[in-house]
């Protein structure tokens, strides 16, 4: 069902100061620098090449009471989700429901760039698991 990354979740305290890392030391620009409300954070997204290519996703909470900044308080920075590209979340969530895999969404959410649901990490050996369903638009063309 998956059929790529689409992303790999960094959690960091600041992004502007994670980005003196990833941006001025490791070279990688970012795509977008955009406010998730839904999720009450902030991501940066930075290609790491071509259209197919995935991304890592530097996530900055925004507000003091989401699971965001609790994970930023009781584990500090660091891997906070992987994101799989499927081709329809509708079939993907039916698929876990069946197979009573411990899905944390009743119904997709809208997630940065499309439609997600996300896997309880009890379900996946200890990671918790993004998959997304992208908007057209939002498959990068990354001219490089
Ligand atoms: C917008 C952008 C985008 O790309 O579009 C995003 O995706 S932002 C993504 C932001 N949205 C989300 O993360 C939504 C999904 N996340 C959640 O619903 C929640 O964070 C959660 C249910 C995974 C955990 O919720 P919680 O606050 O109750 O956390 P707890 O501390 O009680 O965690 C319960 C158990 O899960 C483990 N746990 C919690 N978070 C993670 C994680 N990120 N990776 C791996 N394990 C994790 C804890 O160690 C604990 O294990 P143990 O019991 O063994 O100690
Ligand atoms: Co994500």
């Amino acid at each position: 069902m998956p059929r790529r990354i689409d992303h790999v979740a960094i959690i960091v305290r600041n992004l502007e100061q994670a980005l003196i890392f990833y941006r001025d030391t490791l070279g990688l620009e970012p795509r977008a620098i955009q406010d998730v409300p839904s999720e009450q954070v902030r991501i940066a997204f930075l290609p790491m090449g071509g259209p197919q290519g995935s991304e890592i996703e530097l996530i900055e909470p925004t507000t003091p009471d989401s699971s965001l900044s609790r994970f930023l308080e009781k584990r500090g920075e660091g891997m906070h989700h992987l994101c799989l590209e499927v081709d329809d979340i509708d079939a993907a969530l039916q698929e876990m429901n069946e197979r009573e895999v411990a899905v944390l969404d009743t119904q997709p959410r809208l997630a940065a760039e499309g439609r997600a649901i996300f896997l309880h990490p009890k379900a996946t050996h200890g990671v918790l698991l993004e998959l997304i369903e992208k908007r057209p638009q939002a498959t990068r063309r990354v001219e490089r």
